[in-house]
This record gives structure tokens, sequence and C-alpha cells, in this order.
């Protein structure tokens, strides 16, 4: 091990590890649990055959950040080291994450193996260490050691060397689960070579690199828009066709009158008949809801969508025409499934280049359909502009397949995959590429256009050799987003000589363009008609009597506004019958202690009687707080009585013995809630039987913290404001992303529609999961800019609606245990927390144990909105409700509540759904 401190010893071994292609990285860090964290280590090693740390680096950085900033301007930005990592995610935020480039995460590689293939019960660094490879000696005091002191100790020495050591086993364990290969008899026990990786690059990424490899420089290292956009073209056209597309296939799926069109015999289903009822139903359950609020907030926009109509209706068309090919080979009930797949998974595939190394590359295809006849697949890619570069647009489509039909194959189903452009608009135009043509020409050049790519986004300037400009500089830099960055970056000609790319990496002139067939025309069953001058080219179907939206003209109708708090039902409590004898009891009780006070009547809740009582002149109110304990005796109740001043009285509540139940289904119904309606969660139902809600578009309800120990109700009340919100938001306008480690929180909610992802058990998937929602609430926020919108209102008022997401994260004490997950989990939460309110993020985080180590300042700080259900002592109430608040230790369970509104707390009981009946 070379432990170096010396500024000397460590520059030179930052400059020999520079040479080496993969590196094997972990950091110790001092104060980590402090506002002000400090880098103190950074392990690494080169050899992964280095079983004992002999060739470990320790660098000793404390302090020294012009030698951090050494390691990451030669190592950590350099794309031709792989930095692996166990979870980068904290070691970047002190290695440049920024600008760090070609960064493997092992705990990501772990990700992808079932726990029972690991054989481990989680996805931990050490865990992984001491199961998988068989490596002892793992010291795990040491990682909370104080790496902020000098000198080390021997043993923080062994533990951070050790660290690097782990890590390059567990990774070439990983990855020889991930890609076995068989062991030649010569190589004996060795473990098979390490692939290099790099990061990945998306389909789109690939498309602009064959289309201007500049553009797509600037694009991957500096960001910004990476689309050619003809000129003319209306913007933002594609994103709203796009939207509705998967509107339409998903009622084309959902809705029986679409199935009920293919019952006759297939013979006699015609297109010119099935086409236009077909779009007339889209039209009535999807273009014309989306009509009227586009319209609404932006009446300019008439023009685009009634392009954006011509081209659904196109595609319509053409599904339709294939339902009926396919009709022939199936039932009516099967076509529809069987011929539009509903499906549109990401994809990825790792390809290994000529140099041998491996490229990823991910992304996600508009649309597949199946032709029964032929027995194969079709990737669909839709456009709403003429390319300017179909061959560019045919590897992006060839990509999709290849990258499918390997998914498949790993299925076992060996299925050709074709590929077709839809260019939807301003006119039909298809290509088609069949699967055979794919696989002589293009795939085997990907590899080439990926190794190229590779090269080009090293490159810096003053470098020679930059990313040559794009082989049609007349049509294509006009409409280049990045003009005038890419002059100022690479030199003001945009007409360089082009630099010749290899022969081989040459698309080839394979595109096949078939003629648009005579029943691919545009059917002229619907027509523009005028309406009212406002509207210069309104988008109305022609009308027919039989249709009542179709009848009326998009007139913009103001979305009604959520029902203020008063409307909302209100169940009348049972009383029981003696609830006036009980309160005259309590004063008579009072008075054996000498204290005298005014009866003023009760309240009957649904789990406890409120006595409110008024102390006689003379008498102090905390001398009435400080019987509590006495009165539970006295009355003989499971728990002490919570006892609070209120405006005039003194509330003494009693729990009741025939304590009532708020069951769900009788506050709540399913409604059709606008999109532009701010989301309501039930929190309980109050002492006049009324339920009360919150409004996640309140900046001090948008998150919840929720506390309460077991029994308490949590994961019932969980449920029911998971419930409440299912009830009244379609999945196109709500996602829900739900965290049950304990997996007995949700089990019924599995596979309900409104997922954001699959319900996430584990602590590596649950870091994934609220980096997704960081990354999510960015990309929405960088829309908003584009589009100039404030909030989610505002853009879902302008443009097709994106969905609110709530993620629902229960019993996170279990992710805060371990520093990295912990430091993780609390960035996530702050960051959600203070920003993603205005995207339309929202979290709601409960634990079993409000602990000051689980719910800390930070995370108590983003989280505005609190309800208390039982806590396990009146300290854990506090740190729930804040300040002096130590009722929550009181609450009876089973679903009593404390939700603090402002400076006032008010004592509910949550709603119970025994059964979950989801909406219909
Ligand atoms: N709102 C409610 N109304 C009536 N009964 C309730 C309510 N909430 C919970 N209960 C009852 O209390 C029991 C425990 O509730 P729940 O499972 O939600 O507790 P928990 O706080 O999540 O505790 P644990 O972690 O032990 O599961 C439930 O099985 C149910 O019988």
């Amino acid at each position: 091990m070379r432990y170096l401190r010396r500024d000397e010893d460590i520059e030179k071994a930052i400059a020999h590890l520079a040479g080496a292609t993969i590196l094997w990285l972990d950091t110790e860090v001092a104060d980590w649990n402090t506002p002000n964290p400090r880098l103190s280590l950074i392990q690494a090693t080169a050899n992964p055959d280095d079983r004992t740390g002999e060739d470990a680096y320790i660098l000793d950085v404390l302090d020294k950040p012009r030698l951090t900033d050494r390691f990451i301007q030669s190592i950590m930005v350099n794309p031709e080291i792989e930095k692996v990592f166990h979870n980068s995610g904290y070691d970047l935020k002190f290695l440049g994450r920024q600008v760090a480039c070609n960064v493997t995460c092992t705990l990501k590689l772990a990700n992808k193996i079932p726990l029972p293939i690991l054989g481990t019960g989680d996805r931990k660094l050490k865990t992984l260490a001491l199961k998988v490879c068989q490596l002892s000696s793992i010291d795990t005091e040491s990682q909370i050691s104080d790496w902020g002191k000098r000198p080390l100790s021997p043993q923080q020495l062994e533990y951070a060397k050790m660290d690097a050591v782990y890590l390059a086993q567990v990774h070439r364990h990983l990855l020889s689960l991930l890609n076995p290969k068989p062991t030649t008899p010569d190589n004996g026990s060795m473990s098979p070579p390490i692939p290099q990786k790099h990061n990945s690059f998306s389909v789109t990424k690939v498309r602009v690199a064959f289309e201007c490899p500049r553009l797509f420089y600037l694009g991957h290292r500096k960001g910004g828009m990476m689309m050619f956009i003809p000129l003319g073209s209306i913007s933002r056209i594609g994103v709203d066709f796009h939207d509705l597309a998967d509107r339409c296939l998903k009622v084309i799926h959902q809705e029986p009158p679409f199935q009920s069109l293919f019952t006759p015999e297939a013979d006699t289903l015609n297109l010119e008949d099935l086409a236009p009822q077909m779009q007339k139903l889209c039209y009535e359950l999807v273009f014309y809801p989306h009509l009227q609020t586009a319209l609404q907030s932006n009446p300019d926009k008439v023009q685009a969508l009634y392009q954006i109509w011509q081209g659904l209706q196109r595609l319509i068309r053409r599904w339709t025409e294939l339902l009926i090919r396919n009709r022939h080979y199936c039932t009516a009930q099967q076509v529809i499934p069987k011929t539009l797949i509903d499906c549109r998974t990401d994809l990825q595939h790792e390809f290994t280049l000529p140099d041998g190394s491996q490229q990823r590359v991910r992304g996600r295809f508009d649309g597949l359909v199946y032709d029964l006849e032929r027995d194969r697949f079709c990737i669909l890619e839709y456009k709403t502009y003429i390319s300017p570069d179909p061959s560019a647009q045919l590897a992006q489509a060839a990509l999709y397949s290849y990258m499918l039909r390997e998914e498949l194959r790993r299925e076992k189903l060996e299925v050709p995959v074709d590929s077709a452009v839809y260019s939807v608009i301003p006119e039909w135009h298809e290509l088609t590429f069949s699967w055979q043509d794919l696989e002589n020409n293009l795939h085997r050049l990907i590899p080439y256009k990926l190794q190229q790519m590779r090269q080009w986004i090293a490159w810096e300037p003053p470098q020679p050799n930059p990313p040559p400009p794009t082989a049609q500089p007349n049509l294509l830099c006009p409409m280049c987003p990045q003009q005038e960055i890419c002059q100022t970056y690479f030199g003001s000609s945009p007409v360089v000589e082009v630099q010749p790319t290899s022969p081989a990496l040459e698309v080839p002139p394979v595109v096949e363009v078939q003629p648009t067939s005579p029943a691919l025309e545009v059917p002229p069953v619907v027509e523009v008609q005028p309406t009212s001058p406002a509207l210069e080219v309104p988008p109305v179907v022609e009308v027919q009597p039989t249709s009542p939206p179709l009848e009326t003209p998009p007139v913009v109708k103001v979305q009604p506004t959520p029902p203020p708090l008063e409307t909302l039902p209100v169940v009348e409590v049972q009383p029981p019958p003696d609830a006036d004898r009980i309160g005259q009891d309590l004063v008579t009780l009072l008075e054996s202690f000498k204290i005298q006070v005014h009866y003023l009547g009760t309240i009957v809740g649904p789990a406890f009687i409120r006595v409110k009582l008024k102390p006689q002149l003379g008498f102090k109110v905390s001398s009435v707080l400080k019987l509590s304990d006495d009165l539970q005796v006295q009355l003989g109740i499971a728990s002490a009585p919570l006892i609070a001043p209120q405006p005039g009285y003194v509330s003494i509540d009693l729990p009741r013995s025939d304590r009532q139940i708020a069951y769900f289904n009788r506050y709540i119904q399913t409604e059709n809630t606008s999109p532009t309606q701010p989301p309501q969660i039930a929190i309980g139902v109050d002492l006049d039987g009324k339920l009360i809600q919150a409004n996640l578009a309140d900046p001090n309800t948008c998150h919840f913290l929720v506390g309460g120990t077991t029994g308490s109700g949590k994961s019932e009340f969980l449920r029911s404001v998971l419930l409440s919100l299912l009830y009244r938001h379609s999945p196109q306008q709500l996602e829900i992303a739900l965290v049950d480690p304990k997996r007995v929180t949700f089990p019924e909610f599995e596979d309900i529609p409104w997922l954001y992802a699959p319900i996430v058990k584990e602590s590596d998937r649950a870091i994934a999961l609220m980096y997704d929602l960081v990354e999510e609430m960015e990309n929405r926020y960088r829309r908003f800019e584009i589009s100039k919108c404030s909030d989610l209102a505002s853009y879902n008022a302008k443009h097709s609606p994106l969905p609110r997401i709530i993620c629902i994260f229960d019993e996170y004490a279990d992710f805060m245990a371990e520093k990295d997950t912990r430091t993780e989990l609390e960035q996530s939460i702050k960051r959600l927390g203070a920003m993603a309110r205005a995207a339309g993020i929202h979290l709601i985080v409960a634990t079993q144990r409000p602990e000051a180590g689980i719910v800390t300042p930070i995370i108590r700080s983003n989280l505005p909105g609190r309800v208390a259900l039982r806590t396990a002592s009146e300290a854990d109430s506090k740190i729930i409700l804040g300040g002096s608040q130590t009722q929550a230790a009181y609450l009876l369970g089973k679903g009593d509540l404390l939700y603090q509104v402002g400076s006032q707390l008010q004592r509910l009981q949550s709603l119970f759904a025994p059964e979950i009946d989801f909406p219909g």
C-alpha cells in the first residue's frame, strides 16, 4: 500500500494512475454528517488481481483542494480511463460531478442481478465483498471513524486500502455474472477479462452524430438542443404529437368501442369505413378534451393543433390498416393487443466496438406493431417534420430494431424486427426498412460509428482533429439550433471542408423510400370548418349529429375550480348516548383533585370524546394539564388522555369505548379531476365529521413527513392517502412512485397503471429512484424555461399536461443507517424538497422511528407538511411536530393523528380502507 501525504508524491501518483485504462476508486470524507464535509482520502487501485491491497494508493488530500483538482483534471474528466466506484453518487460530489465521465457504478451493475443470484440480502459493497467474493476481515467500525484527524490509525488505513480492493473484486465478479464467459482450459482458474465500459449514448445522440458530429459534440459536452428543425416547422409540435399519439394508443386498448369495431368478420372490414370511426373515437376521447384545454390557455396554438390532428388522423388510419390485416389471423378481442403493442419500454444494449471495448446505447422507441401475417415486429418512429437527413433516421430506427431483436433473443424469441419511420406532418410519408436490409448493412456499421463518437467527445480545443462538420452544411447549418455556438467554438466558417470519415462508416444508401400506397392517403373525412373569427383554422371535425362532442365547436370551457373545503363530505359521527354523563363525571373527578371547572359540553369524534372545560377563576390551566397520568389511572383508560389549552377552554380527549371507523368509501368517491386542479390528499376526519384534506400545490403542504410507531396506523394512513389520489386523478394526470421496504404496505398496488416505476423495495433502488426524480425535476425545469412557464400549472395550461408525480416513501429510516445511502437520500430529499413543488413532484416520507438521527434537520426543513400518528415517546413527537409538541405520544393509535396546519394541531381520524377497491 502506498499511503501518500506529501504534495509531490501525490502529484507523481496521480500522473502514474492517469496512465491506467481502469481504476477502482473510493473516498473517505471527514465531517460527513455536517454541512461542511471535507474530502480526506482518495483510494485507488489499478490492479484487480491484488487481493491484499499491496498495489493500492491512498492519497491524503485532506484540505488540499489543489491536489483534488489535479486528480479531477487528470483522471476524472479523461474519457479514456474508466472510473469504477461502488455508488458514485457521494464520491462524485468531491470528484467533479459535473465534469466526470466514463464512470461505472458497481451498485448499478449489482442492481441488474436478482438478490437470490447474488446470494446476499442487500447490495452494499461490504456485503458483496464478504459473501460474494468470500473476502474476510471487513472492519465496518472504521467507516464511521473520524477521517479528519491526523495521524490516521493503522486500522483506518487498512480499512481505506481494502475498500478499493473489495471494489475491484466485486466489480470483476459482477461482470462475470452479467456476461458469463466460458473459461478456457488454458486460463485455468483465471477470471474472465474485464471489458472496458463507457457512459451510455442515447439512440438520439447516435442519430445526431450521423447528422452532424459537431452538434453531437456540443450537445453531449455542453448540453442544449440537439435537433434540426426544418425552417417553418411549428415549434413543440413534436412533443404534443407524441404525447397525444400515446394517449390515443391507450384509449384504443382500454375503451371497448374500439374492440367492437373489429367484431365483424375480417373480410367485411373496410378501411374506408373503419378509419373514420377510429378517428372519431380518438377525437372524442383524447383530442377534443386536449383541444379545449390547449385553446383555453393559448388560442394561438390553433395552427399547431390543426396540424397535430391531421397527423394523428394519418397515424390512426395506418394503425387501422394494420389492425384490419391482422384481424384475419385472430379474434376481435385479440386484435388490438396483438397488433398495437402497448409498451414503450426503454431498450439498452452493449455493443462491442472494433477496439474490443463495450459501449452501451439506450433509447425508447415511439411505437411497436406486430404483423401476424408475416410474423414480425416493426419498430415505429414518428416524425412531425420531413427529415433533413433520412439516412440518420434510418440509423436511429435500425438501432432500435437491433436492440429490440437482441432483447427478444435474450428471452429466447427469434423474431425479426423491421423498422419504419412514419412522417406524419406535413403529409404522410413512410420509410420502411426490412430486417434483412438492416442486418446486412447498417447494424455492422454501428460499432464503428460508436467508436468514432467516443473519439469525438474526447476532443478538447486546441487539440488537432476536432469532430468534423456535417456532410450537408448547406442543408443542415441553417436549421441548426446551436449554429452560433458552433461557429464560435469550432471557427467561423460553417462550410468547412468535410473531413472524410472512413468509407466503412458511411451510412449505406439503402434507404428504401416506399411510395405512399393509395390506402395511406389522408382520408377526406375530416374537414376543417371555420368557427369563430378568432380561430383562424379551427381544428373542428365535421359535424356529425350522433356524436355530442363533435357537435359542439371547441368552445373554451372554464375548468371547474377545486371544491372548497366546506363542500367536502361531512359524515355524521354516531355519538355515544352517554357523552354528557362522561363529561359530568370528569368534572367530579377533577373536583376530587381540588380543581374547579365549568363544564362547557362535549364534541364527539369517531375515536374520542372531547370534553370542554373552563377552569374557574383562580385555577391554573397548568394544574389541569399535569393531571394527565392521574386521569388515566382513575378512568382506567389505556393511555393518558390528551389535554390541551384551546381558545376559551381546556380540552380533555377521552377515548370512546365504541370507537367508530372512518371508512374511506364513505368520504371519497371516484371523481374526474381536471389536470389543472391541484391535487388534494385525504388526511383525516375532524370532530365535526368533516374530511380534512391537504393541497399538494400549497407550499406549506407540498411535501409531507409522517411519523408513527408500530400499530399507530401509519401504513393504513399512507394507503388511504394513496387511494385518495387514485380516486381523483387518472394515470395520465398522476404518476405514483412507491417505496416499500417492509413489503407489506402497498402489496395490492403492484400492478396499478399509475406507477411511475415498479414498487421499490431495496435501498439501492430507492436511491436510484430519488435520483430519477431529481433528474425528472430538472428536465421539467428545462421544459418550463423553454416554454417560459414558471410552474407545472402554467405549463400544463399551455401544453399537453405533464403528470404530477407523487412519491410515497415508507420507512425511510431503513436507508439512513449507511453513510453513503444516508447522504444521498438526504441530498435528494433536500433538492426535491426545495424545488420539486413547482415541477409537480411531491414527497410523502414516513418513518416508524422519528428519532433525531433519522429525521435530520435537512429532512425536517425540507418537508413542510407534518402528520404525527402515535409516537413511541414524547421526544419522537417533538421531532415530527417540532417545538415542545409532545402530544403525539398520547394518541390512541389506529389512525388517530395530529395534523399540523400552521401553528395549529388538528386531531383527526385517518380514513380506513380495509378492502382496496380501485376506482372504476
Ligand atoms: N384509520 C384506521 N381506522 C381504523 N383502524 C385502523 C386505522 N388505521 C389502522 N387501523 C388498524 O390498526 C392496525 C395497524 O395499522 P397499520 O398496519 O397501519 O399500523 P402501522 O403503524 O403501519 O404499524 P406496523 O408497522 O406494525 O404495521 C390495522 O391492521 C388496522 O386494524
